[in-house]
């Protein structure tokens, strides 16, 4: 991989990315020490507009997006079409897998990955459920045990995408809206595993949690059946929950083994097809050394991931020339290239 400020081959020529964000994440990513981090290796960041006419836009050497819908595909369609050899990070289509909570997790149970000593890892039990009546199915529940954690089918990066709700007992289902996953919840010490991938790049953070679930609540028969949230911040439970983490010191979470983390992660992003995506990993307390998968996102909050600066700049880097060499391939007739679009 090449150093941080290693020059650009001595050319200097500048490279043009397009980016094409909601504002809210325009604010977060786009940063100045970003901007100047990219502008001393040749390489330019500029918005794009996505109600002009894409194509027309640039010439841009990458793009790289996290908008929706179906005039934004149509956009990047008739880019691709006119510009064919500038990549597109990422595609729509590989994207999409990340917008329902069960593809997204599906592909975690396909993953090709060595095997490792001790580690292992999977994703919690899980259902979907499509209406009120199946909520009432002992048949569907049957493979599950409390508590559960109910979570939107569709994660579409709206507020309600993100609206969850702990569920202790049989009754706590009533309130629930579908489309939506029931998925067991795992006991896990309070702390959840970052893990933000940028292509062949990977960084480990652990954040706070969900507190584990005692077996008093689950017992307690008066309690509310369930307690929904969004914001892990925001539990209604709030104060057990600042005790908890009282008592539970972030630092003391052993992060799980690096090259365990880069299989995985490795896995992912070829299964994926996905260059710019997180996931969410948990320890299981009743299973040592077993991590589950329980969320993946397409291009996130990278502005929290340590010398973020850096490591976009990098990867930037490395897809524009990547383009160059496959150009300078193509003109001494050479080989087939591949580009990641
Ligand atoms: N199966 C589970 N067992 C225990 N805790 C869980 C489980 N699933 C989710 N959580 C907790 O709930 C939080 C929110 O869940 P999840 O990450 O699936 O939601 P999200 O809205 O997609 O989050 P993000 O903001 O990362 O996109 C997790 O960060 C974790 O603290
Ligand atoms: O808000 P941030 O920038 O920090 O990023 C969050 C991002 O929001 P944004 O894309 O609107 O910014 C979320 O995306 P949507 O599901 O809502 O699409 C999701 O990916 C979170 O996991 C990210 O937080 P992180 O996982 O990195 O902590
Ligand atoms: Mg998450
Ligand atoms: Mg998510």
């Amino acid at each position: 991989m090449a150093a941080a400020d290693e020059p650009p081959y001595g050319d200097h020529r500048r490279y043009l990315i397009g980016y094409a964000l909601a504002p809210k994440k325009q604010q977060s990513f786009i940063q100045p020490s970003l901007l100047s981090r990219a502008a001393a290796r040749g390489i330019d960041l500029v918005p794009v507009d996505p109600n002009r006419p894409l194509p027309d836009q640039g010439p841009f050497d990458l793009l790289i997006h996290k908008l929706y819908g179906d005039d934004w595909r149509a956009q990047l369609d008739a880019f691709s079409a006119r510009h064919p050899s500038v990549p597109v990070v990422d595609p729509p289509h590989a994207i999409d897998r990340l917008h329902n909570r069960i593809s997204m997790l599906q592909v975690v149970s396909e993953l090709d990955v060595p095997l490792h000593a001790h580690h292992t890892f999977g994703i919690p039990s899980q259902v979907v459920v499509y209406d009120a009546a199946a909520l009432s199915d002992s048949g569907l529940l049957a493979a599950l045990r409390f508590p559960l954690i109910a979570k939107p089918l569709v994660a579409d990066g709206t507020a309600k995408s993100h609206k969850m709700s702990l569920v202790y007992h049989r009754e706590g289902l009533r309130k629930l809206r579908p489309p939506l996953v029931l998925q067991e919840f795992v006991n896990h010490g309070g702390v959840i595993f970052k893990v933000y991938v940028v292509g062949s790049h990977v960084t480990c953070v652990k954040r706070r949690s969900l507190p584990d679930v005692s077996n008093d609540i689950l017992e307690d028969a008066s309690a509310e059946g369930s307690v929904s949230f969004s914001q892990v911040s925001n539990l209604p439970t709030e104060r057990t929950a600042q005790e908890y983490y009282e008592d539970m010191r972030l630092e003391d979470a052993i992060t799980p083994p690096t090259a365990f983390i880069n299989d995985i992660s490795a896995g992912l992003r070829r299964a994926l097809g996905l260059q710019l995506f997180n996931f969410d990993m948990i320890r299981d307390v009743r299973a040592g050394d077993r991590y589950l998968v329980i969320d993946i996102n397409y291009f996130p909050g990278y502005a929290k991931m340590p010398g973020y600066e850096t490591v976009l700049t990098d990867f930037f880097w490395e897809m524009v020339h990547k383009e160059d060499t496959a150009q300078e391939e193509e003109e001494k007739g050479g080989s087939n290239h591949a580009v990641v679009k």
